[in-house]
């Protein structure tokens, strides 16, 4: 038997379709007004800038528009606090993403926490979370916000099943973990510190790998039947999670690349549009 290929680049691509006709619906009603993304990269990282710039071409795909603003390696806290303190007022702006990693000078998390809560359309400051968390209205992170919308659009149960997390970054796993809690799974993480890791993930019925770290999963951990979501993208075109084999063996899988990356950024342009409508619309 075959398992189910969970396509985030398809789902992706099906979506734009509908967000590019909002944004137009938008724009009509508006007499020309789109929702704008300001997107921020700090430092020269080559990964980083690509990302960024696929996210400004998925803007454009849907007919927004996206603020670039790019900045030094030598930014400090304060400069770039500035500078979103600078998009928060600016109300022609609905979104804002900080791309991460920023320089190690810089106090990430503060900057992240100063994104006004109706612009974190990334979902990443820590009242995002913690309203995520509880269950209030909040844009969820991006990756797994992405995740969550690519099991249901292909109706993976998740109430009652035990899902296995492997990693506790703020931006991954821990929202990963609160989503799937909020939809009745039964939750385990895994982090650097956890025992018998292989033994965890025998037991789940959907495994999620957030370690960024290659093939780090084996395969032959992941029982028959289960669910495998790998949010990782390395050299290679390889995940966190060793797939060969489990194309046979899982129920379903997210294939890498074109699986969980192609999620991320729809979430954060499907986000940034909810936005705009808000405000806009
Ligand atoms: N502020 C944020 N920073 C980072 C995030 C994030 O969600 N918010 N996530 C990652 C990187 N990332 C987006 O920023 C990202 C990584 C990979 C992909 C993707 O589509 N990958 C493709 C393959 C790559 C390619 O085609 O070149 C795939 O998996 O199919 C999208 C987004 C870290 N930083």
């Amino acid at each position: 038997m075959s398992a189910l290929v969970l396509d985030g680049k398809a789902l992706a691509k099906k979506t734009e379709e509908e967000l590019s006709a909002r944004v137009a619906i938008l724009k009509e009603k508006s007499g020309g007004q789109t929702p704008i993304l300001a997107t921020i990269l700090v430092g020269d990282d080559p990964a980083s800038a690509t990302y960024v710039k696929m996210k400004g071409n998925a803007c454009r795909r849907v007919g927004m528009d996206s603020l670039q603003v790019e900045l030094p390696s030598s930014t400090t806290t304060e400069q770039l606090l500035a500078k979103i303190d600078e998009l928060n007022s600016n109300p022609n702006v609905h979104g804002i993403l900080l791309q991460h990693p920023v320089p190690a000078q810089i106090d990430e998390r503060a900057c992240f926490d100063a994104i006004s809560l109706e612009k974190d359309v990334d979902g990443v400051t820590c009242l995002g979370f913690g309203r995520m968390a509880m269950g209030e209205e909040a844009y969820g992170c991006a990756t797994p916000k992405g995740i969550m919308r690519l099991l249901e659009a292909y109706d993976i149960a998740l109430e009652g099943k035990h899902a296995v997390v492997v990693g506790r970054s703020p931006i991954l796993g821990k929202p990963m973990a609160a989503m799937l809690l909020n939809a009745n799974a039964t939750v385990t993480i895994c982090h650097s510190r956890t025992q018998d890791l292989a033994e965890h993930i025998r037991r789940a019925d959907i495994v999620v790998g957030a370690v960024g770290k290659p093939e780090f999963i084996k395969a032959e951990w992941i029982k028959d039947g289960a669910v495998v979501v790998d949010a990782g993208y390395h050299p290679g075109g390889v995940g966190d999670i060793e797939l060969g084999p489990l194309s046979e063996r899982a129920a379903a899988y997210t294939p890498v690349p074109g699986g969980v990356g192609p999620m991320t950024i729809n979430t954060l342009i499907y986000q940034s549009v909810d936005s705009g409508e808000r405000k806009i619309g």
